[in-house]
């Protein structure tokens, strides 16, 4: 974490959990347990159906809410779909793009990931761009090629001014949801790595500016080594996120003086 320079961002991401029900419970379990502000803002990326209910919930907290993925057309005939505008009429500040399991079971590609980013921002929402290498990636060698290539097609005809709103998560897909946690070092490493190929495409003054979350099996006990790392600005909580104390320790380890 560096916070002279940046906002560490702690955001859960539910995934297809929690019902209306559910999630009322959450708040209230959640609530008592959280302290006071301090640096990090936290995020719940929850399903769509939970959005409007979420926002009344957590407003008195200051938990802003995400969605979790969004269509790249600002409206038409794509049955089912939701766009990046009924999201921020809804109260939505974040949404994560090109999660994963996403690319693996829908399809996504570098190329949707990119104009789903250009429909957040320009409709005004924060994009979360998931990026991160399998294990076959990873014992290739190939992890550093891969996160260059994602980043840059993920920002392709993104203009720095713009930058100031997105936001990156590191995600190595042999992490997610297996109890298996990139060490410290190995998440330190990709997200440095992601802030020096955003230096190269915009310069130092927004790459630094910008938050890269780890995400990967974040956990009360492994949070606080991971948002140790300089260029570790946070976490993108999957598990760990459906449970109000376990989620309210990784805040308050982002929180640490
Ligand atoms: O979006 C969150 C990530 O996929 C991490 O999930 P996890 O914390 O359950 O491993």
């Amino acid at each position: 974490m560096n916070r002279r320079y940046r906002k560490t961002i702690i955001a859960g991401n539910w995934k297809m959990n929690k019902t209306l029900s559910e999630t009322r419970a959450f708040a209230e379990e959640l609530k008592p347990l959280l302290g006071r502000p301090k640096w990090c803002e936290v995020v719940l990326c929850v399903p769509y159906v939970n959005i409007p209910a979420a926002t009344r919930l957590f407003k008195d907290c200051r938990i802003a809410i995400g969605a979790e993925n969004c269509h790249y057309e600002s409206s038409g005939a794509y049955t089912g779909e939701v766009s990046a505008e009924m999201l921020k009429e809804l109260g939505v500040k974040y949404v994560v793009i090109g999660h994963s399991e996403r690319r693996q079971y829908y399809n996504e590609t570098d190329f949707t990931v990119n104009k789903k980013v250009h429909a957040a921002l320009e409709a005004g929402l924060r994009p979360i761009v998931c990026v991160g290498e399998s294990l076959e990636q990873r014992e290739l060698g190939v992890t550093l090629e891969l996160i260059n290539y994602q980043v840059k097609c993920a920002l392709a005809g993104v203009p720095a001014e713009k930058m100031r709103h997105v936001v990156f998560a590191y995600e190595p897909i042999w992490a997610i949801g297996t109890g298996k946690t990139a060490t410290a070092q190995e998440a330190g490493e990709v997200c440095e790595t992601i802030r020096t190929i955003i230096r190269k495409l915009y310069g130092a003054r927004v790459a630094r500016a910008v938050t890269i979350q780890y995400g990967g099996s974040m956990n009360p006990k492994n949070a606080f080594e991971l948002l140790a790392q300089p260029d570790v600005d946070g976490g993108l909580i999957g598990g760990a996120a459906l449970k109000p104390d376990q989620f309210v320790e990784i805040i308050n380890a982002a929180n640490q003086d």
